[in-house]
């Protein structure tokens, strides 16, 4: 990070210091990180010549482990030219040669098949909506009065399934993960990629460094060490860099639109962005802002924050015209007004990017407390964006870089409306809490069914209530009965339907065996196993009983934990059970 990068002799030793990096990362078999090191050599484009064989020695190495032999056969036939820089002698090149050749052949009888064990993969069959195209063509976005825009299914969905895959639109990181994470998607790596002008910030890749030394960062680097040292939030990061990602001749061609969308209604024009896609500014422009419920202690507050952000941009060569007085340019005030507005947005509208990482107090038998979900930065998501909160939500989220995918938790009906969590959740937060948390941020009074219900806390609920929905299809009935003192035939107060229990206890039964089964392949790290069983196990309580039931709660705690395993994982991250 600290190598300077501004004369051919730095780079020299960075190349160096890169090739030694290599060569570690092949004797510990790490041989994806050698090959990215050594395009990143090739890159920096200063490694000594006389050496340069060793280089496509090791690559074409790597090449023969990871069985391409197309790549191997190219990397070898460079090695072999770059011989005659080397300094050795004829007789000692043809001897290496052969030696080498040799060795191939060996290489090739011992090599095994691919690696067939179970690998978590997040490809799944998605087939995008034609206006909101990172969500699936089986939910709508609606608006009404009381809760603004949201989600609804358009058909039944089942649980589990992706229903949005959304990249960011943008996305930053928290300062404390600035030297593990990349700055560009957000993974972990220890294989960093420095910025060539400033030690700030690192890259997983040379290409993740390209490209925001293309856009962003080539205008952020002057400065993102002040605005660090100033405690800015990542609210204030992600205001700016919605901003420096693109150039100010952007947003100014995009000035009168913006202007005009303005006049128009917003319900219009929410519905005139199609396609609606998360790479689009105008989608970012109208997400929601409570603007007309802000008071004037804030306003001021994001007006001033918005003034900072500005003076901070123009340290940079941001801004085409220079004005020398303290009057703002057009340009510069108009960037100014669209921080501020980015900055109210944000409040609402920001997801957190997670990744898995161990915890230091690791228990024995103790599955939930060996890692924790941390987040490591923030993201704007404008699908995602537009859905309502609810404290017992309908899907899970979980970050793959910086890409976020949603899925299901529960099976939801066809025009049952999709809510995501805000934070608060019925299980673990008390009513009165997130009610609080929910009008204090979010600025909405939560009428969800646990806070309109009062449902209890999981460590209140009784385990010996079932809540039974009534057997004939749509009646919203629940017989709420006791599992030691039950009449097997129940007749319906609202519909006057019998519901017999027999065969619903004998559905419910399947259940002791399906959990310990699932629970087990859980325990042993086979999360895409144990993720078909707690499906399955889902499945059969939703038809047959009604929340609050702590099964459901437990299932679905533990299909979030199965799924959190499909997103990002701190490099340093070890599976529960080779611990
Ligand atoms: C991330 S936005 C959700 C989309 C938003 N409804 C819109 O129209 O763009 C968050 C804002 O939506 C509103 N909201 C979210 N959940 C709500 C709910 N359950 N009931 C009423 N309003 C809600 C609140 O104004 C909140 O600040």
């Amino acid at each position: 990070m600290h190598c300077p990068q501004d004369s051919d002799s730095s780079r020299e030793i960075l190349a160096i210091l890169v090739a030694n990096r290599s060569a570690t990362y092949f004797e510990i078999q790490e041989y994806r990180k050698v090959l990215n090191d050594i395009d990143y050599i090739m890159e920096i484009d200063k490694y000594p010549k006389h050496l340069m064989h060793k280089i496509w020695l090791r690559k074409a190495k790597c090449y023969d482990v990871l069985q391409n032999e197309k790549s191997a056969n190219e990397a070898y036939s460079q090695a072999f030219h770059y011989f005659k820089y080397s300094g050795f002698d004829e007789k000692t090149i043809s001897d290496k040669i052969a030696e080498i050749n040799k060795i191939r052949e060996k290489i090739k009888e011992k090599l095994m098949p691919h690696d067939l064990s179970v690998s978590m993969s997040n490809d799944e069959l998605f087939t995008p909506c034609e206006v909101y195209v990172a969500s699936t063509n089986k939910i709508s976005f609606e608006q009404d009065m009381a809760q603004g825009r949201y989600a609804r299914a358009t058909e039944d969905l089942p649980a589990g399934q992706i229903i949005i895959q959304e990249n960011a639109h943008c996305s930053v990181l928290s300062t404390e993960n600035f030297s593990t994470n990349c700055q560009n998607c957000s993974v972990s790596t220890t294989q960093i990629f420095a910025c060539p002008k400033c030690p700030t910030v690192v890259f997983c890749s040379s290409n993740c460094e390209r490209i925001a030394n293309r856009t962003y960062h080539k205008y952020e680097c002057v400065f993102l060490k002040t605005l660090i040292e100033s405690g800015a939030s990542i609210n204030c990061l992600l205001a700016l860099r919605i901003i420096t990602q693109k150039n100010s001749n952007f947003f100014m061609d995009k000035r009168k639109l913006l202007r005009d969308f303005l006049k128009d209604n917003c319900k219009k024009t929410f519905k005139k962005i199609n396609p609606y896609r998360a790479e689009d500014y105008n989608a970012v422009f109208f997400l929601c802002r409570n603007e007309f419920s802000r008071n004037k202690d804030e306003l001021l507050h994001y007006s001033l924050m918005s003034v900072y952000l500005l003076e901070l941009l123009k340290t940079s060569d941001y801004f085409h015209e220079y004005v020398q007085n303290n009057n703002l340019s057009d340009e510069e005030s108009f960037v100014a007004s669209l921080i501020l507005r980015h900055l109210e947005l944000l409040q609402f509208n920001c997801h957190e990017i997670a990744e898995l990482k161990n915890t230091k107090e690791m228990k024995e038998n103790d599955n939930e407390s060996c890692y924790k979900l941390d987040c490591i930065g923030g993201a704007l998501y404008p699908t995602a964006a537009l859905f309502n909160h609810s404290c017992d939500p309908s899907i899970v989220r979980y970050n793959i870089g910086n890409k976020l995918t949603v899925r299901t938790i529960k099976p939801i009906k066809a025009g049952e409306i999709i809510y995501e969590n805000y934070g608060p959740m019925y299980t673990t937060m008390k009513r009165e809490f997130r009610q609080q948390f929910l009008k204090q941020r979010y600025w909405f009074e939560c009428l969800c069914p646990p806070c309109a219900e009062y449902w209890p806390l999981l460590d209140k609920m009784d385990e010996n209530e079932l809540r039974i929905s009534c057997a004939k299809e749509r009646c919203p009935y629940v017989f709420v009965i006791n599992k030691i003192d039950m009449n097997p035939f129940l007749i319906c107060e609202y519909c006057g339907n019998r519901t017999n229990l027999f065969p619903i206890l004998k559905n419910l039964m399947n259940l002791q065996t399906i959990l310990p089964n699932a629970e087990q392949l859980y325990e042993n790290g086979n999360y895409p196993e144990a993720i078909k069983l707690y499906l399955e196990a889902l499945n059969i309580l939703f038809k047959y009983l009604r929340p609050p039931c702590p099964d459901m709660v437990k299932v679905q705690q533990r299909l979030r934990t199965c799924f959190v395993h499909y997103g990002n994982k701190s490099f340093d991250y070890i599976p529960r059970h080779i611990l």
